[in-house]
């Protein structure tokens, strides 16, 4: 019988007990803190008892999440700048930090410096290090390793079959971390420091999802406590996409990251309304930023009237002029309109006072404020510089042909202004029918009038969608923060969709922005991703195809099937396989397909339901698909899917999107014939 200290794995098992008891000593430390002495004021209890109260879910030992993965024995022991825990030479790499009762490091978080090795080492490039082991769980057990000498020079390289294992692994539920196997070139974007914007061009299931929600935990690891102050932000294409990838910051230790859509970010009115596409053309293109400007500072109007303000038995007049000249200065300056309206009447009061103390008078802040706050003062700046309100100034320009041509004259022309006004004029913000794009141009205006506040790092996925008036609305959501920016130009699947990175970045304010591509893909099969390849060339000419890394050749078909319980049976047929399935078709054809499932009795969810293992079949309308992925795929009537949009090329965009949802396996199932992009 082998004793743990002959046998690697049982040494190894040992370890993670260990580990597993240490980390269970921390949480239990972190339980028995008793706040009650400590904090003065109950509002300074709450926020500590908040911030205990994450850090044992933090420190929670997740049965199925084995607590490391990873092993490295360096040479030597790191140099003691960038060491967490130097003194030794061999960490273990996992989740998250787990020190024993001396304080010494069991577990290496995968986020620290001395880590790094374990994603990029190669024998290339060894990065000191003897011996690289990769662990293999099942269930919670550890029951597998994997070795590989870096340095030694008689050992050949060779590909990993736990790292193949693990992207091979079939899906159930909701995207998982991959921390275990994160690769090369994808490091480098996770890794990439806070200062800089990030853009990732990568077809699809080449982790650009992933690599943005694994960059986000590497940054609030990196700068704890500077994001803790500005905040992090997910934003993803709609409620279902969120739902899939919600799960993925928590794993990770991370739970105060906030996920949102472009719209949950604009939502200054209730949408009620949508526009048909010209019109969403227009008013998300960025020139509507320059007509909602000079609309805004319309209403400042240089002053005819002195001011006079009577104070006691005196009278202070300031002149046209000098207003004129204190309403150019601030109308020259860079801040926002608002903040020029609440300066002007201290400006205004500021030149009494000069008055004042020319006249021999020691005013001081007190007689400022007073004059700052008097009536002719407050009306002088109201016939001046009044007020707006973002939604009426939208409201005003939407259904005044005669406002908006004085605003748009040389930036939309006149087909463009007609196609953009309200068929009837509204009167109130309440009764509008606000489209998606109207709230948009409400935030642009807003951001004209207050300064949006900015966060210390966000994350756009499936840019490729968003309109240049959405890029900007992002944009001013970490003007002083960066951006990761993700997607795909062959996914683009609106009217406006980006056409190329470097556009986009201007649009976001980050111009500065590095565009990396990623070419590996993790999800799609050989056979399947050459298939919808053929696609590339009529969609976005010039993008490289995605290479597969799965070894695991998939399972492909294209079939005739003229009755939809033809496709229920493909359905059937692929829930034979473990894993989740998805039935994705054309938006129009969901009712039928759901009518006819409900009549086989098989049970279905909606995208963003979290599968079980009793309902593993999702239907999902083409319009949902983007971002998700199932194990295996029936892709009902192609040509469906194509003529469900408004033109052909993003009909075949949308093609491409649904036939890269499978991980192992797809069934093309039509009775009409195929789109001819499709043929060899
Ligand atoms: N290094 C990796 N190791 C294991 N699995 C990976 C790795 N990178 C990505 N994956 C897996 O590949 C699948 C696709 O990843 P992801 O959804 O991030 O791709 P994407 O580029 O965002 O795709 P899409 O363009 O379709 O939205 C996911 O299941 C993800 O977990």
């Amino acid at each position: 019988m082998s004793t743990p200290v002959d046998d690697p794995l049982a040494r190894e098992g040992a370890h993670l007990a260990a580990s597993r008891s240490a980390l269970r000593a921390m949480r239990e430390d972190v339980e028995a803190l008793d706040i009650t002495d400590v904090t003065a004021n109950w509002v300074n209890a709450e926020v500590l008892a908040r911030q205990i109260d994450e850090r044992i879910k933090a420190l929670a030992d997740l049965s199925d999440t084995p607590l490391f993965f990873g092993r490295l024995d360096y040479l030597h022991a790191p140099g003691a700048e960038r060491a967490e825990g130097a003194a030794g030479e061999r960490f273990y790499i996992g989740r998250r930090h787990v020190h024993d009762a001396d304080g010494d490091p069991m577990v290496i978080d995968w986020r620290a410096p001395v880590s790094q090795p374990f994603y990029r080492a190669s024998k290339k490039d060894p990065m000191d290090i003897a011996l690289r082991r990769r662990f293999g769980y099942t269930g919670g057990d550890l029951t597998a390793y994997e070795d590989e000498h870096l340095s030694d020079p008689g050992e050949a390289a060779g590909t990993s079959k736990l790292l193949q294992q693990e992207i091979e692994r079939p899906r159930v539920g909701p995207m998982r971390d991959i921390v275990a196997t994160i690769q090369p070139e994808q490091d480098e974007i996770v890794r990439s420091g806070l200062g800089g914007t990030v853009c990732v061009q990568g077809g699809p299931g080449t982790g650009k999802t992933a690599v943005g929600l694994h960059r986000v935990a590497y940054l609030l690891y990196a700068h704890r406590e500077r994001l803790a102050r500005t905040g992090t932000l997910v934003i993803g294409p709609n409620r279902s996409f969120l739902h899939y990838i919600e799960q993925v910051l928590p794993a990770l230790g991370e739970l105060a990251v906030q996920q949102a859509t472009v719209d949950d970010l604009v939502a200054h009115v209730e949408v009620r309304g949508a526009d048909d596409a010209p019109a969403a053309i227009v008013k998300g293109d960025a020139r509507m930023a320059q007509v909602l400007r000079r609309a805004l500072y319309a209403h400042v109007t240089l002053p005819a009237e002195p001011v006079v303000v009577v104070r006691g038995s005196r009278r202070w007049r300031v002149p046209a002029y000098e207003l004129e000249e204190i309403v150019r200065e601030l109308l020259d300056r860079d801040i926002r309109y608002g903040a020029a309206r609440e300066a002007l009447p201290q400006r205004i009061a500021h030149a009494v006072l000069v008055q004042m103390e020319r006249a021999g008078e020691a005013p001081d802040d007190r007689v400022q404020d007073a004059v700052a706050r008097n009536s002719a003062v407050k009306a002088a700046v109201k016939a001046v510089w009044p007020a707006v309100d973002p939604a009426r100034l939208v409201l005003r320009l939407l259904s005044d042909a005669e406002f908006l041509a004085e605003h748009a004259e040389g930036i939309l022309d006149g087909d463009e202004q007609k196609t953009i006004l309200w068929a009837k004029p509204v009167r109130s913000v309440k009764s509008a029918r606000w489209s998606a794009a109207d709230a948009v141009l409400i935030d642009e205006a807003a951001d004209l009038i207050q300064r949006t506040a900015s966060l210390g790092h966000v994350v756009l996925d499936e840019a490729q969608d968003l309109s240049p008036m959405q890029y900007r609305a992002v944009g001013r959501r970490c003007t002083t923060g960066s951006a990761t920016v993700l997607g795909d130009l062959a996914q683009g699947t609106t009217p406006w969709a980006t056409r190329s990175w470097a556009e986009a970045l201007d649009h976001l304010g980050k111009q500065e922005g590095a565009v990396e591509e990623l070419t590996a893909g993790f999800r799609v099969p050989t056979d399947v991703i050459a298939y919808a390849s053929r696609l590339l060339p009529h969609i976005a000419p010039g993008l490289t195809p995605v290479a597969s890394v799965r070894e695991n050749p998939g399972f492909f078909e294209v079939r005739s099937a003229t009755e939809t319980s033809e496709v229920v049976a493909a359905c059937t047929e692929l829930l034979r396989n473990e894993g989740s399935t998805g039935l994705i078709a054309a938006d129009a054809r969901v009712p039928a397909l759901a009518e006819a499932l409900t009549a086989a009795g098989i049970g279905f969810l909606a995208p963003g339901e979290e599968t079980t293992r009793e309902t593993r079949l999702t239907l999902v309308p083409a319009s949902l698909a983007k971002g998700l992925e199932y194990d295996y795929v029936v892709l009902d009537e192609p040509q469906a899917v194509v003529d469900g949009e408004p033109d052909e090329r993003t009909g075949l965009r949308r093609l491409y999107v649904a036939l890269t949802r499978a991980v192992s396996g797809l069934i093309v199932t039509h009775a009409a014939p195929l789109p001819a992009q499709l043929a060899a």
